[in-house]
């Protein structure tokens, strides 16, 4: 039962269409997410983190074009299955703080899907681990700081009973301390053979975290690698990208990586990365790299051996 995979995505693209114009902000992006795993989804600003979370819940706005599978328990994540599973069996813990409803107090937009008194004790308890005082219970969303309702959005999620969460930078504004004390618990529900989506940019605390880590860029699955991988130089990661992510780190020597991420509509036919790989060739533009499965992970690039 332990490798039993909970979430699969096959070949998942979504598209903009805006005035006419078309980009694809993510494309052909496959991967699976296993009962009782932390999956850290990390890359740069832009990079397509926010939008994966959005398409599984169906949540993503309306001239966005999305192709590909999705299925939860081995049932479609569709228009007909998805109202019936968000909240309930899925749920996200949004990155914008405006997901709150303004109007209602914060201690009850945790617990009001259960029995008044228990979800109470329940929401009081969570809070108190979370080191938020009993009185923030009665407070308004905007009487918070961005930390503060950060840990009320958790505490939601973490009573929902969901078995697949979605934590999308769960850690921004939180002190490292209490960043960690946030990813303890992901652990906490990991363990209990929940699932956890980690979407975050902080490569450290995902690999800290996580027992596998996905790469994204510009819109593109580069790598899928045990977050044992990420160690000394990155000799063990198999795509340049996710070697050059590591060694940007103040720690393992902060190599920079000249150049910048395309944007949506600036991406190339072949590899996204190939513009800034130090390993690139002319074949590296020639046509889309497909991924493959390669020493325990998944890779998406011709010279990785
Ligand atoms: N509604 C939209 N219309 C057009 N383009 C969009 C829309 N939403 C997102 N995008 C584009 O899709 C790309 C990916 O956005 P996404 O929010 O997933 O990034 P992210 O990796 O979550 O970044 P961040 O770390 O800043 O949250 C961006 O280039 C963004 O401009
Ligand atoms: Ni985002």
């Amino acid at each position: 039962m332990e490798n039993q995979t909970l979430l699969t995505i096959e070949d998942l693209s979504v598209q903009f269409v805006s005035a006419g114009v078309q980009t694809t902000a993510l494309s052909g992006l496959s991967l699976t997410a296993k009962k009782g795993e932390i999956l850290a989804v990390v890359g740069a600003s832009g990079a397509g983190k926010s939008l994966l979370a959005h398409a599984v819940l169906g949540l993503l706005p309306k001239n966005a074009e999305v192709t590909g599978r999705m299925t939860y328990k081995e049932q479609a994540l569709n228009e007909k299955t998805l109202p019936r599973l968000r909240g309930t069996e899925i749920t996200l813990i949004p990155q914008a703080v405006t997901y709150l409803d303004p109007l209602m107090p914060v201690g009850r937009q945790v617990y009001y899907p259960m029995n008044k008194q228990e979800g109470r004790a329940k929401t009081a308890a969570l809070f108190e681990e979370y080191g938020l005082s009993p009185e923030v219970m009665k407070k308004y969303p905007f009487e918070l700081s961005g930390g503060m309702t950060r840990r009320v959005l958790f505490s939601a999620a973490v009573l929902s009973g969901a078995k697949l969460l979605l934590a999308d930078e769960p850690t921004p504004g939180l002190s490292r301390e209490t960043a960690r004390h946030v990813l303890r618990h992901l652990r906490a529900f990991a363990k209990e053979g929940r699932t956890v989506l980690l979407i975050t940019h902080d490569l450290d605390l995902a690999v800290e975290c996580a027992d596998r880590v996905a790469v994204l860029y510009a819109g593109t699955l580069l790598e899928i690698a045990p977050a044992t991988d990420f160690t000394e130089d990155g000799a063990a990661l198999r795509h340049p990208y996710s070697q050059s992510l590591w060694n940007a780190l103040p720690q393992n020597g902060f190599h920079p990586i000249a150049g910048n991420m395309p944007s949506p509509g600036e991406r190339v036919k072949g590899c996204p990365f190939a513009p800034r790989c130090l390993k690139k060739t002319a074949l590296c533009w020639e046509k889309p790299v497909p991924l493959r499965p390669l020493r325990g992970g998944t890779v998406r690039c011709i010279h990785a051996t």
